[in-house]
């Protein structure tokens, strides 16, 4: 199976995973993948179900563990070091399905969810006063300060989103990763979601790992699209190369001739 080679291999990485293997239960379902994550670039995972994107996403993050192979951070080295993974883990964030926000809590509650690790999880205090602010700081960024106090059931489906990007921007992280963040909404808000979703986090300079089941909305988001199928990467380039011909090396047959997500797009 051919692997595309795009112009993001030559960026700085960020992550390298070497020929890693990953079982879930009795199967492996990673098979020896190997893959460069470039820094500051948007990378999307594409593939059919059950091929193993969120199982490369808990990979990312560190809380699976490859039986084989190797995850090394640059800058800080292997994930298997029990310090790096420690390190890793702080400055990596998460954008959650339809951005999991606690509905009775204000914007500015949820926004300080983000840095529950820099306080004791059952203090009856108030959020110190700086991390009040730099939660206030992060709402401002995303364009919501004026909605610092509105309860999140009271918010619309876009400014929920800008509030999980508060949350997780607010931890100042290196890695921003994504678990089909988007997979609820209908078709036109989830392109306006992601166009304003990449509008947020790009120039920041943070590396960012999505996986995205919408053909459509990966080429729009990706500097780098990612294929998985068969527990490796069977496409690896610039969202404009992965053409029809670059799906079917991805998609099984059967998904490109129904009405799966990769036959809404072509090149
Ligand atoms: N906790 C688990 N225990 C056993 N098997 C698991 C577990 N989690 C996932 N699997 C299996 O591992 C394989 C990969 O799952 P994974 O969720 O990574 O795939 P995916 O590509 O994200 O799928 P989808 O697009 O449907 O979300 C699947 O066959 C799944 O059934």
């Amino acid at each position: 199976m051919g692997v595309v080679q795009g112009p993001a291999q030559q960026t700085r990485p960020s992550l390298l995973l070497r020929d890693i293997q990953v079982h879930r239960g009795r199967q492996t379902v990673l098979k020896g993948l190997s893959l460069t994550i470039a820094t500051g670039a948007i990378t999307v995972i594409v593939g059919p179900s059950g091929v193993g994107k969120s199982t490369l996403m808990g990979v990312l993050n560190g809380l699976i563990r490859p039986v084989a192979g190797e995850v090394s951070v640059a800058g800080l080295g292997p994930l298997s070091d029990p310090g790096v993974l420690r390190e890793h883990r702080r400055r990596t964030a998460t954008v959650f399905q339809e951005h999991a926000l606690i509905d009775r809590l204000t914007a500015l509650d949820n926004v300080l969810l983000g840095m529950a690790d820099r306080r004791h999880p059952l203090s009856p205090l108030p959020w110190p006063a700086d991390l009040q602010r730099r939660a206030a700081q992060a709402l401002l960024e995303v364009g919501l300060l004026h909605r610092v106090n509105a309860r999140a059931d009271t918010l619309s489906g876009g400014e929920r989103q800008r509030v999980g990007i508060a949350r997780a921007l607010v931890r100042n992280p290196s890695l921003l990763l994504g678990d089909e963040p988007f997979s609820a909404v209908d078709p036109a808000l989830t392109r306006r979601l992601g166009d304003e979703f990449k509008s947020l986090v790009s120039g920041a300079g943070i590396t960012v790992v999505l996986v995205l089941h919408q053909i459509d909305i990966a080429r729009r988001l990706a500097d780098r699209i990612v294929g998985l199928a068969d527990g490796r990467v069977a496409f690896d380039g610039p969202p404009e190369t992965f053409d029809t011909a670059a799906q079917s090396r991805v998609f099984p047959r059967h998904e490109l001739q129904h009405d799966s997500p990769a036959s809404q797009s072509t090149s």
